[in-house]
Formats: structure tokens, C-alpha cells, sequence
């Protein structure tokens, strides 16, 4: 039986980053990871990166526009570019973890005591392994509704197999309008696609400030894309043609026809093939592993990182998850979940949404006295000359200190401007010092002189 020191199981952003770290420190570390084709996680190979640069292919594509088959023509394209990408991607992700002097070892890991792993190695055959430190990075795996059909249908996806589909489809349904749904939807719409999102709630997209998803709403529609909420997808059924949903929505039972289904109705975290019960790791009630503010499970020796914890589900966190580890390990301890500061995200539609911090309606609930400012994008001169002026901005400020306690910007370039804001909160920096900042021009930053001089 092989020993280390240190395992990682799962080669996610924070496991991949800490064990180069341990490495680097003189520390012996294996790396197990599931598959070859994961090496980096899921972020390069199937998740963020992919992604983001379909979404970018998209755009472009409808700006030259034409017929379907000139359309269809690009996005196939674009899914050839994806591989090329993502397999250059994880190929410098493995080159990366052994040049830093990790052992990768590629297999699925399952506990068979709280020190000893098996792994069922891709290659064949099976290697047990001892560690005296684990760390769980294991990820999340799609939530697939119990909907009448979905398995049998050939036109059900992923994002992960969606991706990896040729022909563009001529008409898409998307179950669920959380991030992956409405980020798949606007980029099919602009590949050219007519998209439709089912999505379960009565509000559409409710977590983000009303003015940002209404206008997210009225732009949805002028791109054509079709919005249903109150929607519960009964059953899938295929046909010559395609496949034909059959959905519920508040007032009637309609059909729905559809080359493709979209299934992006959550992600669960990863923990069914772990074996956890003969470790003693312990679940929450979501089936995620259950962890203290400095990411150490209920077994001593273990922690866990990433989505396999729970909570927000974003490559970043995984990256904070591994500084909060390294920090015991390397440091004095002291960074924790309660200290990291403001987390910003961003839903990449065209125009991305962004926000950090609380919504005037949580700023309210929470008992404080604040301002806010509302600036339409159209008011800034470089997103008309960008083209891009649908959205708005918003900002929810502490009316006594003047602290920035939101931001919520729907506008091009608003994933980067919100790091800003995050910076700012995170400093205590009060809103005067951002609204009388220089900035360069023409860029979209310049509107927070402008958003914030509204207060
Ligand atoms: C379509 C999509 C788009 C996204 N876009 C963004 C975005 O733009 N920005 C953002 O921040 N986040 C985005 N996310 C979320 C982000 O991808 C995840 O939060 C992030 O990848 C989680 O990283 P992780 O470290 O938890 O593990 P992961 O990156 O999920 O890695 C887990 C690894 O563990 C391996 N594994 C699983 N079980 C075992 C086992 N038993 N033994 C060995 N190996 C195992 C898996 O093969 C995988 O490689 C997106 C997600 C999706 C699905
Ligand atoms: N830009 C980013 O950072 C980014 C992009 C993509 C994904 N992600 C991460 O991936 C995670 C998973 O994304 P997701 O979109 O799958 O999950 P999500 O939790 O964001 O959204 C799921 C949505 O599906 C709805 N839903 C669930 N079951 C349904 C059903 N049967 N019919 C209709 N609607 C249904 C839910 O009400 C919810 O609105 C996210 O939590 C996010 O953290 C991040």
C-alpha cells in the first residue's frame, strides 16, 4: 500500500492549488482524480472556461448574423474551438501538478477507513492508498428533476453534454432559470437558437434587486427569448422530430416542441462515491459535507473544499477554501469562512449581470438607513459605443457611514467593474472616494462616477 502525507481527492481549483502548494512547502501530496479528461476540474473542462468562450463565439456570431446554416456553420465551430481549448487547458493542468512535484494518481476514490482510500484507477485495476491528511475537492454533479421521460429522450442534456453537441438546435428548452439555464439560453439565442426557459418559481431571477431582473426580462424578450415561470415540466417525450415537453404553468397544460432540453435545475454536491460513512465524515441534510468556518469536517484529519461543502457554488470559493486550509497548515490560522469579505458574482448574459452585497430589500430588512442610486447603462458613452445599451446600474449605500453595502450592475463589462465595489466594501472605502475617482475613459468604470453622484 502506497503512504503519503497529504491526499486531495478531486483535482477542482482549490484541491489542484493546494497541493501545488504543499508541494512547494516540501510536502509529499497525491493528487487522485477521477477521470483524465478532468484534469483542472470541471471549471476548464466543462463548467467556466467552455463556457465563457461559447458565450464569447456567440456574440460574435450574431453580430455577422445570416441565415440558420451560416449560423449552425459558426457554432459548430465553436464547439471544435471549445475541445482544442479545453484539451490544451488540461493538459497544462497535469503538467502543472506533477512539475510542482504532486503525484497524480487517476481513479475514483472511495473511503475504507478514516486513513485508507481505494482507488479504482482509470487504467484498470485497484490501489489502495494511505494518507494521514485528506481533503476532499470533489465538486457537484447536475440535479436531474424526476420528470416522466427525461431519461429515455435522446434530446435531453447537460451543460456538460450540451456542450459537446454539433448541430446547433433549431428550437431549445431550458429547465430552470438559475445561472446555467439563463446563461446557456442567452448564449443559444445569440448562436441563433429560439430558446425557451421553464423555470419553477413565480419571479424571474428573485435573488438580484427587481429593477436588474425586469430589465434582464424586457431584454430577454427583445432577443427573442421566451420566459415562462410557474413552470412544471410534466413529462418529455420524443418524437420523429425532435422531442415535445409537456409543461404546467399557473394558468393551462401546453406542449412544447424542441430539438433540445437543457436540464439546469442545480447542482448537488459530490459526495456518492466517496464512501464517507467509513471515514465518519458526516452530510448535512443536502448531502454535502459538513464543515466548520476553517473547512474541517467531522473527522479530524479531513477538510473539504469547493462544492462537495455546499453553499456557493463558484471556482473562486474553491480557491478561498484552499487559502482558508493553507492557512492552517502553512499559517497561523486566522483566515476563516466569517473573514474571507464581500463575494462578488456575475451571471455572464450580454450584458452580464454583477453584484456584490446586499439589495436595497435585504438593506432594508436588515434595519438600515440607506440610499440608493439608479443609473440606466445608455447614460455611459462607452456602451454606446459598444453597442450595448440595455441594463442598468444600481448602488445601495449606508446613508450614515456611506459605506457601499451593494452593488448590482447589469452592462457591459460589469464582471469586471464589480471587483471594484468589492474591493471598496471589503476596505471600508465610503462611496464619495469611487464617485470623485478618475477614471480612464471611454470605459463602462466611468458610469460609478456618474451612478454614485445620483445619491
Ligand atoms: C456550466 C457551468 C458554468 C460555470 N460557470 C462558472 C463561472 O463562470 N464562474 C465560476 O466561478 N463558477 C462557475 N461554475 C461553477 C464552478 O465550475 C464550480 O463552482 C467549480 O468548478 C467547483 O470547483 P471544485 O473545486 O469544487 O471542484 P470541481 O472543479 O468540480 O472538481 C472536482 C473534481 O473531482 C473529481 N472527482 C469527483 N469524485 C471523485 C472521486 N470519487 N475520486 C476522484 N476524483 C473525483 C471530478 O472528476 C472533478 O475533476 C460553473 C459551473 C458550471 C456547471
Ligand atoms: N457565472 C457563474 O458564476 C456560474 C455560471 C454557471 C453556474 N454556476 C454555478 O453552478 C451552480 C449550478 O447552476 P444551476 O443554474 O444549475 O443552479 P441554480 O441553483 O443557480 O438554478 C437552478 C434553478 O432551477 C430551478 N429549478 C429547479 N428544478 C426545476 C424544475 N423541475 N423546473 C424548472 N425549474 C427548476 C430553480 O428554481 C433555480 O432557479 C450555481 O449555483 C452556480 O453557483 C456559476
Amino acid at each position: 500500500m502506497r503512504r503519503f502525507k497529504h491526499i486531495v481527492i478531486g483535482f477542482g481549483k482549490g484541491g489542484k492549488t493546494l497541493s501545488a502548494i504543499l508541494a512547494a512547502a516540501g510536502e509529499d501530496v497525491a493528487l487522485v482524480e477521477r477521470s483524465a479528461m478532468m484534469y483542472g476540474g470541471a471549471c476548464p473542462n466543462v463548467a467556466c472556461i467552455p463556457t465563457k468562450m461559447l458565450e464569447h463565439s456567440a456574440r460574435l456570431s450574431a453580430v455577422q448574423g445570416g441565415g440558420f446554416e451560416d449560423r449552425a456553420a459558426r457554432y459548430r465551430d465553436a464547439v471544435e474551438e471549445k475541445r482544442r481549448l479545453t484539451a490544451g487547458l488540461r493538459e497544462n493542468n497535469y503538467k502543472k501538478a506533477v512539475g510542482a512535484g504532486v503525484t497524480v494518481i487517476t481513479g475514483e476514490a472511495s473511503f475504507l477507513d478514516p486513513h485508507r482510500i481505494q482507488v479504482k484507477l482509470a487504467e484498470g485495476g485497484i490501489q489502495e492508498l494511505y494518507g494521514e491528511y485528506f481533503y476532499l475537492d470533489t465538486g457537484a454533479v447536475p440535479a436531474v428533476p424526476p420528470i416522466e421521460g427525461l431519461k429515455q429522450s435522446s434530446h435531453v442534456y447537460t451543460s456538460e453534454t450540451m456542450m459537446e453537441l454539433d448541430r446547433l438546435p433549431r428550437r431549445l428548452a431550458v429547465i430552470g432559470g438559475g445561472y446555467i439555464g439563463l446563461e446557456f439560453a442567452s448564449f443559444y439565442a445569440n448562436f441563433g437558437s429560439e430558446v425557451t426557459v421553464l423555470q419553477h418559481g413565480k419571479a424571474f431571477m428573485p435573488k438580484e434587486e427587481e429593477e436588474i431582473s425586469q430589465a434582464v426580462l424586457k431584454e430577454f424578450a427583445e432577443r427573442g427569448i421566451r420566459v415562462v415561470n410557474e413552470a412544471e415540466t410534466l413529462s418529455v417525450q420524443d418524437e420523429n422530430d425532435g422531442t415535445v415537453l409537456t409543461v404546467r404553468t399557473s394558468e393551462k397544460i401546453v406542449n412544447l416542441k424542441a430539438d433540445a432540453v437543457l436540464i439546469a435545475a442545480g447542482r448537488r454536491p459530490n459526495t456518492d462515491m466517496l464512501n464517507l460513512e467509513a471515514a465518519g465524515v458526516e452530510l448535512n441534510g443536502r448531502n454535502a459535507v459538513r464543515v466548520d468556518s476553517q473547512l474541517k469536517t467531522s473527522v479530524p484529519h479531513i477538510w473539504a473544499m469547493g462544492d462537495v461543502k455546499g453553499g456557493l457554488q463558484f471556482t473562486y470559493i474553491s480557491l478561498d477554501d484552499s487559502r482558508i486550509i493553507k492557512s492552517q497548515l502553512l499559517g497561523n490560522g486566522g483566515r476563516t469562512t466569517e473573514n474571507r469579505g464581500a463575494i462578488p458574482y456575475s451571471i455572464f448574459l450580454d450584458p452580464p449581470v454583477s453584484r456584490v452585497g446586499m439589495t436595497e430589500k435585504e438593506a432594508r430588512a436588515a434595519g438600515l438607513d440607506i440610499k440608493t442610486a439608479v443609473l440606466p447603462a445608455a447614460a455611459i458613452p462607452k456602451a454606446k459605443a459598444l453597442g450595448k445599451t440595455a441594463g442598468i446600474l444600481k448602488a445601495v449605500v449606508d446613508r450614515q457611514t456611506g459605506l457601499i453595502l451593494g452593488a448590482h450592475l447589469y452592462c457591459a463589462e460589469s464582471h469586471e467593474m464589480i471587483n471594484l465595489f468589492k474591493i471598496a466594501i471589503d476596505a471600508g472605502i465610503p462611496y464619495t472616494v469611487l464617485r470623485d475617482g478618475i477614471y480612464n475613459h471611454p470605459v463602462m468604470s466611468e458610469g460609478i462616477n456618474d451612478l454614485l453622484a445620483e445619491l
